[in-house]
């Protein structure tokens, strides 16, 4: 599923209105039946409204609803805000219509003066001030109107988005000046923002209404950025031949796990195994032998000459994937170790974790990176290879589509909403997933399930892609059984043949 800019969904609605044909007042008042349809089904007659509506087309859906509602016999206060005494056509045409409505309890125009209105926990808000032309932080009387609507205790319903917030890039926006919703009702699709963890606050939870804008633009229209969907995953899955042998299904080598943190490997190993690879070595220092072989019966062990961490580069011709990092600690020897396995190594490689870190502390060695690697930082990881703080994830965001393109690599950006940007500049949101899987071990678990599906033939992108949608269901078919608070790695990896099944 594809995800447009706001101009672009403006794009398509002019496009709709052009070819449908439908004249552009009629798809706002379809736009204003589902959202009406929308509260009528969460709220009753009883719930007393009040409708805050803008001067643009936002404002426009806002007014049409106030009129359904009241129509429909609910108790509506509708304020509208027409500050440089203009209103967008149909904004002004749904005043008019408002106004010849007999149903509505109080319409008000703001033009300078407002006395705000008593809001109370019974009151449900409207929010249609702003929506997807918003062109900059909301300040002045509308910040402080955002604010008074946010201290209200009120139940908020935006429409399309919460006012004030930026569809795309909300790095600088200021987040006093943005309606905390407790629903969006969004037109069409989500947008960019809705796919963010730090914009989540003011989204509260999120309905996609279908207002039917054009199949055909939709369908003809690229965009960089897009959101695996189930059936994308299944065309992925390779068949498995039935005269396979481990030989023959691909080895994967995991280096992993320094003195201390065997258990990365461990957890690496076992998700590798259960992502259908034919053979996994794991290459651990030799104090973590016994724990290895104990834990996971079906791995080779390779031991490093080193007692306590990753201090020799392996030859890699015998694997087709190599995995490093989790757990491998950020010791100098590592450090160069790491390097020149990386120089020496022409399989698919996936970095994580203290891989990441090593070369976050020491960027220069950055430009060194052969192409095509698989990078799959957490958030702090991502901002130590970036040498900043970013302080949105839409800064992050953007800085990891670059790096991608700069370094030609695989960045898969772990979080709510992980995603993968590629070296072409295009970006993939999975939307699988949960609270309960930011635990610890849970991206060694990834690391594991990436490198085996490397190993068994899948490319970078298809391999990420697969993994981490594999990842989030297994994490989502953990959680209904153990639920979000207790769920642990383990709890992934033994629910990764489900996940597997699921999809077949
Ligand atoms: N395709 C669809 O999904 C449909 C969407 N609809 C609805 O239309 C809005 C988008 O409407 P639009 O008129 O483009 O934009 P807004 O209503 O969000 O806002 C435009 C007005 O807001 C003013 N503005 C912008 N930023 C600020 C600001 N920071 N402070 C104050 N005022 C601001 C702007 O004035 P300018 O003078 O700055 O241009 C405009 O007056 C979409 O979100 C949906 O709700 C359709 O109804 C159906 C199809
Ligand atoms: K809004």
């Amino acid at each position: 599923m594809k995800i447009f800019t706001s101009k672009q969904i403006h794009e398509l609605d002019t496009f709709t209105i052009e070819h449908e044909p439908v004249s552009s007042i009629d798809l706002m008042e379809r736009a204003a039946t589902a959202l009406t349809l929308a509260i009528t089904k969460r709220w009753s007659q009883t719930t007393p409204i009040t409708v805050f509506a803008g001067p643009g087309n936002n404002g426009g859906d806002a007014l049409a609803v106030a009129r359904m509602l009241a129509e429909k016999r609910y108790s509506v206060t509708v304020y509208l805000f027409n500050i440089k005494n203009t209103l967008s056509k149909d904004c002004q045409t749904n005043k008019t219509r408002l106004q010849d409505s007999k149903h509505v309890k109080s319409f008000m125009e703001v033009r300078d003066e407002f006395d705000p209105p008593l809001l109370t926990e019974e009151t449900l808000v409207i929010d249609g001030l702003f929506g997807s032309g918003l062109n900059k932080p909301l300040g002045g009387g509308f910040a402080s109107l955002v604010s008074y609507i946010n201290a209200s205790g009120s139940t908020v319903v935006s429409i399309d988005l919460p006012s004030g917030l930026m569809a795309e890039d909300n790095t600088y926006n200021v987040n006093s000046s943005i309606i905390r919703a407790d629903i969006t009702l969004t037109l069409q699709m989500k947008k960019l923002c809705m796919y963010f963890a730090d914009c989540q606050q003011f989204l509260g939870d999120i309905e996609v209404l279908d207002i039917n804008l054009s199949e055909d633009w939709i369908k003809s229209t690229p965009s960089p950025f897009t959101v695996i969907e189930r059936n994308n995953v299944v065309s992925l899955i390779k068949k498995r031949n039935d005269f396979a042998h481990k030989g023959t299904m691909g080895h994967a080598l995991i280096i992993a796990g320094s003195y201390g943190m065997a258990g990365a490997a461990v957890l690496a190993t076992k998700a590798c195994l259960r992502s259908g690879v034919g053979k996994v070595t794991a290459h651990i220092p030799d104090r973590n032998y016994d724990i290895m072989q104990i834990s996971v019966p079906e791995a080779i062990v390779h031991i490093d000459k080193d007692e306590y961490c990753f201090s020799e580069p392996m030859d890699t011709e015998h694997y087709n994937a190599v995995a490093i990092g989790p757990g491998i600690g950020q010791r100098d020897t590592t450090a160069v170790t790491l390097m020149s396995q990386i120089r020496r190594t022409s399989r698919l490689m996936v970095l994580d974790a203290d891989a990441l870190n090593i070369l976050g502390y020491r960027r220069a060695w950055l430009q060194q990176l052969p192409p095509g690697l698989v990078l799959t930082p957490h958030p702090k990881e991502f901002d130590r290879l970036d040498g900043s703080d970013n302080n949105s994830d839409y800064g992050r965001f953007a800085k990891a589509r670059e790096m991608a393109q700069r370094l030609q690599a695989y960045i898969l950006l772990k979080g709510h909403y992980s995603l993968l940007c590629q070296p072409d500049g295009s970006v993939i949101f999975n939307t699988t997933g949960n609270s309960g899987m930011a635990t610890a071990g849970s991206g060694d678990v990834l690391t594991g399930i990436i490198v085996g599906l490397m190993a068994r033939g899948y490319s970078q992108a298809e391999a990420t892609v697969l993994g981490m949608y594999l990842h989030g269901l297994a994490g989502d078919i953990a959680a209904t059984d153990k639920g979000c608070e207790s769920l642990i790695a383990t709890d992934i990896i033994d629910a990764l043949p489900k996940a597997f099944l699921s999809l077949m």
